[in-house]
């Protein structure tokens, strides 16, 4: 914008500038600087931020220009120009402008966690700072006639900031690293900077043209509730997603991924809170620990992909109407499960456990190399008596022992441990139909 400003001044001077399009031109160059060291300085850059709210700082950014602009020239030519007290508003103004924008970029160059923005913010701040003094001392030189050194006052900011960006940042640059939160008060506190100048530049403008300085007034608090609105609404739907998703992960944590019945951690805790309630009230738990039979032969026939939709569907049969709410229907890993039954005794944990066989038979999933042709299951069952408290692990152990005698007499039965049951063989469809018992 500089150049382009030395630039027209420089054909004004060669080709001449009677109709005074070309200072005209060179005026508008000069100011037009300030649009995007405004937009720098005075964004907040966070991520996620709604484009909408940078189109809105850019349109803040322009009316600046704009009214700068449209107010100096009112100022500076036709009935205003003979008044001395036009040309102080405009020097004001300026210094204004000039010194809210490099007290800007200091304080975005304290506020900035990253490297490559906090070397951008101090170029930016040697150059504004440097600049506005420089400005300060021309326009007041200014008032009393210019001298031969004067003019080479403006080349000073634009040498130093080529002087900043050519040369290795220093070393502090490096070292310094504001916090998180000093950072992000920093951030979101700029760009009231740009609405305020734009409120400011309205106030004052109101004094020579009434409507259009109110009319801009208005329109920078507006934008900047629209600004703050865009954003509030873009935090709330974040704000929804995470709670959402923070959701989702509570129920799976507790979940088995494949089957979505409860996993080994909620199995740990529901079956110790299960033991402590029948300690405290005096009542019965029983445990069922359930393992499909010959399920290496099922997978190998037909795959693990049949092997894991064999898993859900005996997850499901297990998880429905057999037990009870209060119940909890575990995955214990592989292709094992475990219900635990509060208050329930020994006799109806064996009921339980011959509905759920029943409930799985019922299913007919064909298994190839099965010795009954379908998938079936064993049960041991263990349970904790008024009398005898267990810990979970024991009570868990107890039901394996009591499993695996139930494999060893031949699966497709269910063993309790301490109770002589004479188990009547449950409903047939051509399966081996002998249920165990056992002490
Ligand atoms: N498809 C599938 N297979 C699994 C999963 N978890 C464990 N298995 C398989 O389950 C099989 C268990 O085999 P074994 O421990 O020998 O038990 P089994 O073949 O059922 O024999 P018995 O229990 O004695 O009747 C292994 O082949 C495992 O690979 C799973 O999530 N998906």
């Amino acid at each position: 914008m500089q150049m382009l400003w030395a630039g027209t001044n420089v054909l004004a001077l060669i080709w001449g500038d009677k109709s005074g399009y070309l200072a005209a031109m060179a005026t508008v160059f000069s100011g037009l600087y300030v649009i995007p060291c405004m937009f720098m300085v005075t964004r907040s850059f966070v991520r996620n931020e709604p484009r909408t709210v940078a189109m809105l700082d850019l349109a803040l950014s322009c009316m600046v220009a704009v009214l700068v602009y449209q107010f100096f020239t009112k100022l500076l030519s036709g009935p205003l120009a003979s008044n001395p007290s036009s040309i102080y508003v405009v020097i004001y103004l300026a210094d204004a402008i000039d010194f809210s924008m490099a007290f800007m970029a200091i304080l975005r160059f304290f506020g900035t966690r990253s490297f490559r923005w906090r070397f951008f913010y101090y170029a930016a701040a040697s150059y504004l700072l440097v600049n506005a003094i420089v400005a300060t001392i021309y326009n007041r030189v200014e008032l009393h006639g210019l001298p031969w050194w004067a003019g080479s006052l403006i080349d000073i900011p634009h040498a130093l900031l080529v002087l900043v960006a050519m040369r290795q940042p220093p070393r502090w640059l490096r070292a310094f690293h504001p916090s998180l939160t000093v950072s992000q008060t920093i951030a979101s506190f700029a760009p009231i900077i740009l609405s305020m100048m734009v409120v400011m530049l309205g106030v004052s403008a109101s004094r020579i043209s009434f409507l259009p300085g109110l009319l801009v007034a208005c329109a920078s608090v507006l934008f900047y509730g629209l600004r703050v609105a865009f954003i509030q609404s873009r935090h709330m739907d974040m704000q929804r997603a995470v709670d959402l998703s923070a959701l989702r992960l509570e129920q799976q944590v507790g979940r088995d991924p494949l089957t979505g019945i409860a996993n080994r951690v909620t199995l740990d805790t529901r079956l110790r809170e299960a033991l402590e309630e029948g300690k405290r009230d005096g009542s019965y738990c029983s445990v069922l620990m359930i393992d499909i039979d010959f399920f290496k032969q099922y997978n190998d026939s037909l795959g693990h992909i049949s092997g894991d939709a064999c898993l859900v569907k005996v997850a499901c049969a297990l998880s429905g109407s057999q037990v009870r709410a209060r119940d909890l229907v575990a995955r214990y890993g592989g292709e094992e499960f475990v219900v635990v039954l509060v208050d329930t005794p020994a006799e109806t944990a064996l009921d339980v456990a011959r509905r759920l066989m029943a409930a799985i038979e019922r299913l007919q999933i064909v298994h190839p190399d099965g010795p009954h042709g379908r998938v079936t299951v064993s049960i041991g069952v263990a349970t904790q008596t008024p009398d005898m408290p267990m810990d979970p692990m024991d009570l868990l152990d107890a039901a394996d022992r009591a499993l695996y005698v139930a494999k060893r007499k031949g699966r497709n039965r269910v063993e309790v441990v301490g109770l002589v049951t004479n188990d009547p063989p449950p409903a047939s469809n051509g399966m081996d139909k002998k249920r165990g018992t056992l002490t």
